[in-house]
């Protein structure tokens, strides 16, 4: 259950990728509030700027990325087991009633960017349960990051805590001395969860971790991870372009376009009542178990080159509601009006003083139904 106590502030953040032929504006001044224990679902076709943007929460970009500008202010509290001890030493907040306060990720020296990461944000990797090391035992790969990360651990309390991790993701502790290899896909992908878990980190980035498995086993290592969210009050970023993975598992979810963030909405409010057209769309192009039979359009042209980003909206030249301001004037994240308590949208169309008349949710299924017929005409 996510509390309202703030972790993580992320505002501004641009990101590029610089090439010969122009830089790639892969992320445009992204702003969002993460709050403990919450899951935020970041979703987007592929190439929207998911990874992207992530990666530079987490420092982990390499040139030609840059991050251009933006903070991302991490909010640090005292573990009570002791285990970030290191992280506060560094940023010399460890004296006794020394203001904790936020500190900005994109400001961290190496040394403290160090003890930040596995002790307070962990990442598991898109594909991640195939870079385990093949030569190595399971258990000895979490006790390493351990030795590493947490020096006091004697081999023992190593040992015990590598048999837990691996309890609590549902691994029998006779697996601590398995090689990847005699683990099926979705066991390795539980031994990828739980080294993320070894130093208990208060935030975890996933980046589309359950692709590479069939849908029984991806079932269940979201309900594994809801559980150990839930159980160690942990934050996710969880990132995916499948939208059906977020119906359950997330709090809130968040949509990017071209680099940008164009809605945040808490989970129910995003899919009963999408604002943004590429939202309704992006929901509206994958199958659902539950509610109403409804036709699939999806979106149709495809999203912006980065380098160019057309002036106005960058969804204006796919958009079936496009008007005169969308093509001139970029929209900011900001309350839709008619407002829905925590729903943000970047769209013209939720500006009283440029729409009167706000679209409702039939109104764009049937802007999209238009659109389809429009294009099977020609
Ligand atoms: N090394 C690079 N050099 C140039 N452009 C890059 C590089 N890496 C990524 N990009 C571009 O940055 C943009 C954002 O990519 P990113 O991988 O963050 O998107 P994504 O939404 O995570 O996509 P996916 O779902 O496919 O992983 C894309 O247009 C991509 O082509």
């Amino acid at each position: 259950m996510s509390s309202r106590e703030v972790l993580l502030e992320v505002k501004d953040v641009s990101v590029d990728y610089s090439a010969s032929n122009g830089a790639v504006h892969a992320v445009d001044h992204a702003s969002f509030t993460l709050h403990r224990g919450e899951i935020i679902g970041l979703a987007g076709e592929s190439g929207s700027g998911k990874s992207t943007l992530a990666y530079a929460i987490a420092r982990l970009l390499r040139p030609p990325a840059m991050t251009t500008g933006g903070e991302v202010l991490y909010y640090p509290r005292v573990q009570q087991d002791g285990s970030n001890k290191a992280f506060l030493r560094a940023l010399k907040k460890d004296k006794a009633g020394a203001e904790l306060g936020p500190v900005d990720i994109l400001e961290l020296t190496p040394a403290q960017l160090r003890t930040f990461r596995w002790n307070e944000l962990s990442i598991v990797f898109q594909s991640a349960m195939n870079a385990l090391n093949p030569v190595m035992t399971v258990g000895k790969q979490i006790m390493d990051v351990l030795e590493v990360h947490q020096p006091s651990m004697g081999p023992d309390a190593r040992k015990k805590r590598a048999i837990e991790l691996l309890r609590r993701v549902g691994i029998a502790a006779d697996r601590l001395n398995s090689y990847p290899h005699e683990l099926s896909g979705g066991m390795r992908q539980r031994a990828t969860i739980a080294i993320a878990l070894a130093l208990n980190p208060e935030l975890i980035i996933m980046d589309e971790p359950t692709t590479a498995l069939d849908v029984v086993v991806q079932r269940e290592i979201l309900d594994m991870i809801s559980e150990l969210c839930q159980e160690f009050n942990m934050a996710l970023i969880f990132i995916t372009h499948d939208l059906s993975m977020l119906l359950e598992l997330v709090d809130r979810i968040a949509i990017m376009y071209a680099g940008r963030l164009i809605e945040m909405a808490d989970r129910d409010a995003m899919f009963e009542h999408p604002r943004h057209p590429y939202s309704y769309g992006l929901l509206n192009s994958f199958p659902r178990l539950h509610g109403p039979r409804r036709r699939m359009v999806g979106i149709p042209g495809s999203p912006p080159d980065l380098r160019n980003v057309p002036a106005g909206c960058p969804f204006h030249e796919r958009c079936p509601l496009a008007f005169e301001a969308c093509h001139t004037v970029r929209p900011s994240l900001q309350p839709a009006v008619p407002e829905i308590p925590g729903q943000l949208v970047s769209c013209h169309l939720y500006t009283p003083t440029l729409t009167p008349d706000m679209p409702s949710t039939a109104e764009l299924a049937a802007s999209y139904e238009a659109l389809a017929e429009r294009s099977k005409v020609r």
